[in-house]
């Protein structure tokens, strides 16, 4: 019985792992994307975006049978966190550009 607890808590660490993997990699486009953003002069939240995500995730949830209000949770949390890494690189970017024409 703790042999088979074990094995199952081994392949969780392993999805957990890419779990991880793909959030650093969903949080690595954050300044591609608000480079971009910043030379087209549009603003960093995109509502419309996210209203498309969000209807797609509970779509995704449907079909996987994933309880639709913790998917959305989830989606929430990297969307904020994306946006709050895309206003930091802007403002860490002017910061550099205002030292630089000093
Ligand atoms: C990444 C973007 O910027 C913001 C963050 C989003 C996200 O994390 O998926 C979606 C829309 C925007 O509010 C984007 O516009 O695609």
């Amino acid at each position: 019985m703790k042999k088979k607890l074990a094995e199952i808590r081994k392949k969780i660490d392993d999805i957990d792992n890419n779990i991880l993997k793909l959030i650093a990699e969903r949080n690595s486009l954050a300044k591609d994307v608000a480079e971009i953003k910043n030379q087209l002069g549009i603003p960093i939240d995109d509502p419309d975006r996210e209203k498309y995500i969000y209807d797609r995730i509970r779509k995704l949830c449907k079909e996987h049978n994933v309880d639709e209000n913790v998917g959305i949770k989830i989606f929430q949390i990297l969307i904020e966190h994306n946006k709050a890494l895309q206003k930091k690189y802007l403002e860490e970017t002017q910061n550099k550009n205002k030292i630089f024409k000093q």
